[in-house]
């Protein structure tokens, strides 16, 4: 692959509705498109999905700004790609920073497969066709705008509710639910919003029938997951303590999960959700695709991972329409009956709107590499 050229673009992006989870609330997304040019003439695309505050991991805009600009593409500059793999091993000596490393890898993903004339989803090694979609509610003001919230995405076709929780937005609003609606797909994310001295009110989770309670406890946390699960029969989803296909055997060994949210940016690249795919092949361990409120090149990238043989949940994987009044991609990723088709043109098999991107810019830098 001879990239010579990337562009980075500062996005901002205002979400429909504003999203509040146990760690604040988000009113608008500000990411870095990343687009990679190769002397095929051709371009990949990338998103990074930092949100605007680092109160899900340590990165922000302005982090993967600094990291891409000062430390990953200087080191681009100097390496020679033959297979995306590489460059995780070109990012390794850079420590953390996953959401940076991820952006710019999956737009090399995206390049490496429209020069193979291959769907990302098939150069990944994906099967499915169509994807179960899922979608994940915010903290509401009250449980009858929650309730009437599922109402109307039931009637949507969603596969899958997932709604967050925290301590005085739990348990109650969970038994509400379930009255209501007592056979659909429920499950909760607490976004790190508990700790072991919550676990008697944490069991009553049982109650309520939940295919997962996901990410209970510290964000840094496996050991007090592990001592959780043993006193739960709700399984332990992990989404902010597995950053990479060794945290994920560590967590599965230690028994801290029976599910695992796999995240592209949150584990640095494509080439590390595999790996963590195939861990948990190995495993017996079923995985689905979680959401950053990603715009459409990021949902791209999910719907291609989602697309492999062990995601075999929902994933808040939503339309467009769910986030945005006009998405940044042709066309916008739609959901028919529950279901997303997974593209199968070259790629990430949507096509970046470059107008409505500048548009959106408030800030870019080209470099030639
Ligand atoms: O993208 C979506 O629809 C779900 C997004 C979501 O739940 C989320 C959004 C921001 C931070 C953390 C999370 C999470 O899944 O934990
Ligand atoms: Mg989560």
């Amino acid at each position: 692959m001879e990239i010579n050229r990337i562009i980075l673009r500062q996005v901002k992006m205002e979400l429909l509705h504003p999203f509040t989870t146990s760690v604040g609330t988000e009113v608008d997304k500000d990411f870095i498109a990343v687009e990679v040019q190769s002397k095929s003439g051709l371009s990949g695309w990338g998103e990074s999905v930092s949100i605007v505050e680092p109160m899900y991991n340590e990165e922000t805009v302005q982090t993967n700004w600094h990291m891409m600009n000062d430390h990953l593409i200087p080191r681009l500059s100097k390496a020679s790609i033959s297979h995306p793999d590489d460059v995780m091993d070109i990012f390794k000596p850079v420590r953390g920073n996953f959401n940076a490393k991820a952006a710019i890898e999956g737009a090399i993903w995206d390049l490496y497969a429209k020069e193979n004339n291959v769907s990302l989803s098939k150069a990944l090694g994906g099967v499915k066709k169509q994807i179960e979609v899922g979608v994940s509610i915010g903290i509401k003001e009250s449980e009858r705008q929650l309730l009437k919230q599922i109402e109307d995405y039931l009637k949507e076709g969603y596969k899958r509710i997932k709604v967050k929780i925290m301590p005085g937005w739990d348990i109650d609003i969970l038994r509400a639910v379930r009255k209501e609606f007592p056979a659909i797909q429920l499950m909760a994310d607490a976004n790190c919003a508990y700790s072991l001295n919550d676990i008697d009110h944490m069991k009553q989770l049982d109650e309520f029938g939940l295919t997962m309670i996901e990410q209970p406890l510290a964000h840094d946390d496996i050991i007090d997951h592990a001592k959780l699960q043993a006193e739960l029969e709700t399984p332990i989803c992990l989404d902010e303590s597995i950053h990479s296909a060794e945290d994920a055997r560590k967590a599965i060994e230690l028994g801290s999960c029976k599910v695992i949210n796999l995240k592209i940016g949150r584990v640095g690249g494509l080439t590390e959700s595999k790996k963590i795919h195939d861990l948990c092949v190995q495993h017996h361990i079923p995985m689905w695709c979680g959401g950053m409120l990603e715009a459409g090149i990021g949902r791209a990238h999910n719907i291609a991972i989602t697309s492999l043989a062990n995601f075999t949940l929902p994933g808040d994987t939503a339309p467009s329409s769910h986030y945005w009044k006009q998405d940044i991609i042709d066309p916008a990723v739609e959901m028919k009956g529950g279901l997303i088709t997974v593209p199968d043109a070259p790629g990430i098999g949507y096509t970046p709107n470059i107008a409505r991107i500048e548009d959106l810019t408030i800030f870019s830098k080209t470099y030639h590499i």
